[in-house]
């Protein structure tokens, strides 16, 4: 199996002294291509924290994460910054779409800044967009878009950019049970039928269910880590 993202003795430690807390505590973990993973844990217990960093979103403060056998943090922050935007898809919790832009248009934006051709990025946006069953409101604006179609289009545009790896925080927090269950359908389909890496911080148990791997965290530390 491919190693898409490697952690070797990441932390991340908050204050000093007294109030001195470890986040994330000496973290080694790997993910491989095709895998489905849920990272789950008490409130508080670093899940957030490890996904920040497996995205390069956030500084550890020991500690290296590799994507794609490159170590991230030795990188110039605009190499970084590119190199995530070529590798990496990310989902948040509410949803972070740009306003101003139609569905088809955020999910452009960073074929643009990736350089894609006109006539390529138009023809990808439409079959993507389809493909997350937003056919035909390719020129809605999130505000006229529900909470589970908003997070759709998050969904399109993490895939837009081609990457290795989605990593997606708590996707289905904001949605009611419904939406959240098809909305993980739909991913879990492109896991399955494009091999699409996923991995989330989640406490739905809807996403437990449907994880190949379960990667349990506790304090910052990784207790248990379930492959089924
Ligand atoms: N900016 C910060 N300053 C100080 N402490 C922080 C900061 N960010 C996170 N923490 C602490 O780091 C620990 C891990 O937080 P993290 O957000 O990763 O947890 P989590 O497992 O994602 O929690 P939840 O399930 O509630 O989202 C917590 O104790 C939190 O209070």
């Amino acid at each position: 199996m491919k190693a898409v993202i490697e952690t070797r003795g990441l932390s991340r430690h908050y204050g000093e002294g007294d109030t001195l807390v470890k986040a994330l505590d000496s973290v080694d973990v790997t993910i491989e291509a095709g895998e489905f993973t849920a990272i789950v844990g008490p409130s508080g217990s670093g899940k957030s924290t490890l996904l920040q960093l497996m995205g390069g979103l956030d500084n550890p403060s020991e500690g290296e994460v590799f994507l794609a056998q490159n170590n991230i943090f030795s990188m110039a922050s605009q190499t970084l910054s590119d190199f995530r935007r070529d590798h990496i898809g990310f989902i948040f919790q509410a949803y972070n779409l740009i306003p101003v832009l139609n569905a088809a248009e955020n999910c452009e934006y960073i074929m643009l800044l990736q350089g894609v051709p006109e006539a390529e990025r138009k023809e990808r946006v439409y079959n993507i967009l389809k493909r997350v069953g937003l056919g035909g409101k390719e020129t809605r604006l999130p505000s006229e878009l529900s909470g589970g179609q908003q997070q759709r289009v998050a969904v399109a545009r993490a895939m837009a950019s081609n990457p290795d790896i989605i990593l997606a925080d708590e996707p289905t927090a904001n949605l009611d049970s419904k939406t959240g269950t098809e909305l993980l359908d739909m991913m879990h389909e492109l896991n399955k039928s494009e091999g699409m890496t996923f991995v989330f911080s989640t406490h739905d148990p809807k996403i437990m269910e449907r994880a190949s791997r379960l990667v349990h965290i506790e304090d910052g530390r990784i207790i248990n880590d379930e492959r089924r």
